[in-house]
C-alpha cells in the first residue's frame, strides 16, 4: 500500500495495522518528522519515500526520496500498490485523492477535506472513508427504511469551559482533546465543532442524505446512530480508537479482535447534550451548508487559514469561527461547475482571509 501522511496520527495507526496483518508498504509519504519517518523506513522497508521539502532529503535514510506535491502525485501513478491510504491533512490531500482515483486505486480516505470540498466530483466506487462516525454509520446501515442518521461529537477541548473564558484560551488548552489523540488541525476543528460540520458534509456525500444531525456524547463511545422508519434506533459502540475503521478500510472484512469490548457496567453512564450555538458559533451555519454543500470549499479554506493563524498565536480561539462565518457570508453562493473551480475558489478565499 501507499501511506500518505505516515508520520501523523492516522498514518501511525495505519502502520500499526500493517504490522499486525503483515501488509506490504510500498511508499511512505511524510512531512517534517524525519526522525519518525526513518524509524518507519527501517521497519517497513518501502520502495519509495516522498517528503514535504527537498531540504530534508539528505536526512532521510533511503536511496529513493523525492519531495513536494508533484512527487506525491507521480509516485502514486508509478506505484504498483492497489491501495492508497490518504492521511494527509487539509486541502493538500485533494489532488492525491483525485490522482489515486484516476489511477484506479482503492482509496482509504481519512482526508475528509477531500469530500468536504469536492464531494460532488469524487467517484466513490472504489473509496472507503476512514472516520469513526462514518465507519459507525456504515456498520449500522442495513437494508431497512432509514429515517435519519445521527453522528456524535465529543464537544472538544472546551466543552465544559465557562463561555466567558473562551476568548482567552491558549493553544495548549485547545489541543487537549478530551477523548482522542489526533493531529493538531483536527483537534482544533473538534474544539470549534467545525470537524462535525465537515462530517455532516462527509456523510451527505457518502450516504446521499441531508437527513443527518449531530449530538454530543461526552465519552466518544457511541460514534453513530441510525434511526429507522419503524421507530427503532441502533448505535455503534466501540472504544475510541481508529484501528477498527482503518482495519476495515484496508482489509474489507475483519474477523479477528482489534479492540477490547466496552464494559458498560464499568462505564456506568453516558451523557448526551445538544450542540449549542453560543459555545460553537459555527453550528449556526449547519442548515445553510447542508442546503448548499458547495459552501464546503469556503468553510474549508477559511478554516484552514484561521486554524493555522491560531496555532501560530496570531489570533484568538473565537476568531477561528468568526473568520469562517465571515467568509461564508461573503462567498455565500459560489459557482462550482468543475474541479478547477474548486482550486480557484480555494485560492480566492485564502487571499480574502489573509493567508
Ligand atoms: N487523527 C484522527 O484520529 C482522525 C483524523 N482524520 C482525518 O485524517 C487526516 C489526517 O489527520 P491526522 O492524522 O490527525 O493529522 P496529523 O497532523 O497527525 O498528520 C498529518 C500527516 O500529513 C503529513 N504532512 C503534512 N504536510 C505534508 C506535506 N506538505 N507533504 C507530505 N506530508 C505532509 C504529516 O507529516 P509530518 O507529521 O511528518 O509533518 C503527517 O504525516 C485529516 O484529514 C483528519 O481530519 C479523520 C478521522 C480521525
Ligand atoms: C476520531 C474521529 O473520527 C474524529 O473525527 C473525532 O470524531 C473527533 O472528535 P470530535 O467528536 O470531538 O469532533
Ligand atoms: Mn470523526
Amino acid at each position: 500500500m501507499i501511506v500518505l501522511g505516515s508520520t501523523g496520527s492516522i498514518g501511525v495507526n495505519t502502520l500499526n495495522i500493517a504490522r499486525k496483518f503483515n501488509l506490504e508498504v510500498e511508499v511512505l509519504v511524510a512531512g517534517k518528522n524525519i526522525k519518525l519517518l526513518n524509524e518507519q523506513i527501517k521497519e517497513f522497508n518501502p520502495k519509495k519515500v516522498v517528503i514535504a521539502s527537498s531540504e530534508d532529503i539528505s536526512n532521510v535514510n533511503h536511496n529513493d526520496v523525492k519531495a513536494g506535491e508533484t512527487a506525491i502525485l507521480e509516485t502514486i501513478e508509478e506505484s504498483n500498490s492497489n491501495i492508497v491510504v490518504n492521511a494527509l491533512v487539509g486541502f493538500l490531500g485533494l489532488r492525491p485523492t483525485l490522482k489515486a482515483i484516476t489511477c484506479k486505486k482503492r482509496v482509504a480516505l481519512a482526508n475528509k477535506e477531500s469530500l468536504v470540498v469536492a464531494g460532488k466530483f469524487i467517484d466513490q466506487s472504489n473509496l472507503v472513508a476512514i472516520d469513526s462516525e462514518h465507519f459507525g454509520l456504515w456498520y449500522l446501515i442495513q437494508d431497512k427504511k432509514i429515517e435519519s442518521l445521527t453522528i456524535t461529537a465529543s464537544g472538544g477541548s472546551f466543552r465544559d469551559y465557562p463561555l466567558v473564558k473562551l476568548k482567552d484560551v491558549s493553544v495548549k488548552e485547545a489541543l487537549n482533546h478530551p477523548n482522542w489523540s489526533m493531529g493538531n488541525k483536527i483537534t482544533i476543528d473538534s474544539a470549534t465543532m467545525t470537524n462535525k460540520m465537515f462530517e455532516l458534509l462527509e456523510a451527505k456525500w457518502l450516504f446521499d442524505t441531508t437527513n443527518i444531525d449531530a449530538i454530543i456524547e461526552t465519552k466518544s463511545l457511541i460514534h453513530a446512530m441510525v434511526n429507522f422508519k419503524d421507530g427503532s434506533t441502533t448505535a455503534h459502540i466501540a472504544n475510541a480508537s481508529m484501528q477498527l475503521p482503518i482495519s476495515y478500510a484496508l482489509l474489507g472484512r475483519v474477523d479477528e479482535n482489534i479492540l477490547q469490548h466496552i464494559d458498560l457496567v464499568k462505564i456506568g453512564s453516558l451523557e448526551f447534550k445538544q450542540i449549542e450555538q453560543e459555545r460553537y458559533p459555527i453550528w449556526k451555519l449547519r442548515k445553510e451548508i447542508l442546503k448548499n454543500p458547495d459552501l464546503g470549499v469556503v468553510l474549508n479554506a477559511a478554516n484552514e487559514v484561521a486554524v493555522s493563524k491560531f496555532l501560530n498565536n496570531e489570533i484568538g480561539f473565537l476568531d477561528i469561527s468568526k473568520i469562517s462565518i465571515d467568509a461564508i457570508n461573503k462567498f455565500n453562493n459560489p459557482t462550482i461547475n468543475n474541479i478547477d473551480d474548486i482550486f480557484e475558489l480555494d485560492k480566492e478565499i485564502r487571499n480574502y482571509c489573509g493567508d
